[in-house]
C-alpha cells in the first residue's frame, strides 16, 4: 500500500548557475508543495503509519527550508526544484522507513519527482 501526506511551506530562493538575464537569478519566493509518499504493509491498526507520525518526523526537515533563503542552507546553494526535491529525499529518507517518493511543486504547474538512486 502507498499512502502520501502532503504540506505547504514558502522560501526565498535564486539561481546562481542560469544565464545572465534568466529572471531567476533575481531573488524570487515560492510556496512549495512537498507529498511524501510511504510503502509498507497495513499493520494491526490497518494503516501503513499513523499520519500524525508521518507529519511529526517532517515537520523538523520541513522547519529548516520554510520561510527560509534556501540558497543559504548547506547543500541548497543552488536550488533547482530538482535539487530540492532530492535534498528533501536525503533529510527524510532516515526518518521515514518505507519512504518511496517525493513530489514537490515549485509552482502549480512544475515540479519534480525523486524515488532514490
Ligand atoms: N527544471 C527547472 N526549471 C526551472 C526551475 C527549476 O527549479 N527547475 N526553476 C525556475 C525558477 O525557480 C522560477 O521561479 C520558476 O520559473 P517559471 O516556471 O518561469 O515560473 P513562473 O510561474 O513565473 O512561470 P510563467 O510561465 O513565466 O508564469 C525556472 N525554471
Ligand atoms: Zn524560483
Amino acid at each position: 500500500m502507498l499512502i502520501y501526506r502532503e504540506i505547504t511551506f514558502d522560501s526565498a530562493h535564486f539561481l546562481p548557475n542560469v544565464p545572465e538575464g534568466h529572471k531567476c537569478r533575481h531573488m524570487h519566493g515560492h510556496t512549495y508543495r512537498l507529498k511524501v509518499f510511504i510503502e509498507g504493509p497495513l499493520t494491526k491498526e490497518g494503516w501503513v503509519i499513523d499520519f500524525k507520525d508521518m507529519k511529526e518526523a517532517m515537520m523538523p526537515i520541513i522547519d529548516v527550508v520554510d520561510h527560509k533563503v534556501l540558497n543559504d542552507i548547506p547543500g541548497l546553494e543552488n536550488p533547482t526544484c530538482e535539487l530540492l526535491a532530492v535534498w528533501l529525499w536525503d533529510q527524510l529518507k532516515p526518518v521515514l522507513p518505507g519512504l518511496k517518493k517525493v513530489e514537490l511543486n515549485e509552482t502549480p504547474t512544475s515540479g519534480a519527482i525523486y524515488e532514490g538512486v
